[in-house]
């Protein structure tokens, strides 16, 4: 059996090399290396770009058609990896499907069975991220009788039950109030403290509160990497903002997201154009 090709940091919680996700003809990504280690990662990107199907074969739910993907050590194409990795990761899917006769605590202790976590230490686990999530008062309370937005937070407690050392979150804060958000926020730094989190969200002000790393995905492949502040610099140099905002934090990290998919829109038709003329040239 070969070994990786791809050098691993030590501890890195994700590193993928080649990850082609092909859905039917449509490419969702197309041959993307990245990893992640500790810390509170934001994943960026418009509609369609990738995210969620990236998101999905991470959290070991779909196959990818193409690439290598090791996460927390393990090469999760064999079937022990997987088996390994699914009980120390947390995933809240984008769309989140629950039992509605089940209580807060009944569903959230039923994730912490799935996860094969030891039977005696589920109630303390399940009351913790019920806790966390700041739903302590409601845990006896039927998820049917929930919010929405009490709901998400219910999908973040279940994926936190197991105090995961890779979670994946899926527009987490989709449904939050302003109050909820800023204390969801808070968590997600706590738990990046040691494990690694990626957070794929539409929400720039998210990214500028929580994540110290940006990753921007468009058309299936990275378009940009870097820090918050990096993104923010990228910005404030463009030029293209309308004055609206200006000189507030939030309104930088917006155009520089905007500028770092500019150019890597420009940069990839380039590539486009002088890959076509090559091969006419070559007829
Ligand atoms: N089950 C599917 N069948 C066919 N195409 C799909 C399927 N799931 C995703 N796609 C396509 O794959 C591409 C990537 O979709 P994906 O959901 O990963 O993007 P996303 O960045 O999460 O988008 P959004 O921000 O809208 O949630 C899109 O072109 C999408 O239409």
């Amino acid at each position: 059996m070969s070994t990786s090709p791809h050098p691993r940091s030590p501890g890195a919680g994700v590193d993928v090399a080649g990850l082609t996700v092909r859905h039917r003809r449509t490419v969702a990504l197309d041959s993307v290396d990245l990893d992640f280690g500790a810390g509170v990662h934001g994943l960026l990107g418009p509609n369609g770009a990738g995210k969620t199907s990236l998101i999905r074969v991470l959290a070991t739910v779909a196959a990818p058609s193409a690439g290598r993907i090791t996460l927390l050590g393990h090469d999760v194409s064999a079937h022990r990896g997987r088996t390994e990795v699914r009980r120390r990761l947390g995933y809240l899917p984008q769309e989140f499907g629950y039992y509605p006769g089940f209580t807060v605590r009944e569903f959230v202790a039923y994730v912490a069975w799935l996860k094969e976590m030891p039977a005696a230490r589920v109630p303390e686990a399940v009351r913790y991220a019920v806790e966390r999530v700041g739903l302590a008062d409601r845990a006896d309370a039927k998820m049917r009788t929930l919010s929405g937005g009490m709901v998400r937070r219910v999908g973040v407690a279940q994926a936190i039950v197991n105090e995961p050392e890779l979670l994946l979150l899926d527009e987490p804060t989709a449904g939050l109030d302003p109050e909820q958000r800023v204390d969801f926020r808070a968590l997600l730094r706590e738990i990046g403290r040691t494990a690694t989190v990626i957070v794929s969200t539409h929400l720039v002000e998210d990214v500028a509160a929580a994540c110290p790393r940006v990753t921007v995905v468009e058309s299936g492949r990275v378009a940009w990497r870097g820090t918050t502040q990096e993104l923010s610099a990228l910005g404030t140099g463009t030029g293209t903002g309308t004055g609206e905002g200006a000189g507030e934090e939030g309104s930088a990290i917006e155009r520089g997201y905007t500028a770092a998919l500019r150019a890597h829109r420009t940069t990839a038709s380039a590539t486009a154009t002088a890959s076509a003329s090559a091969s006419a040239g070559t007829r």
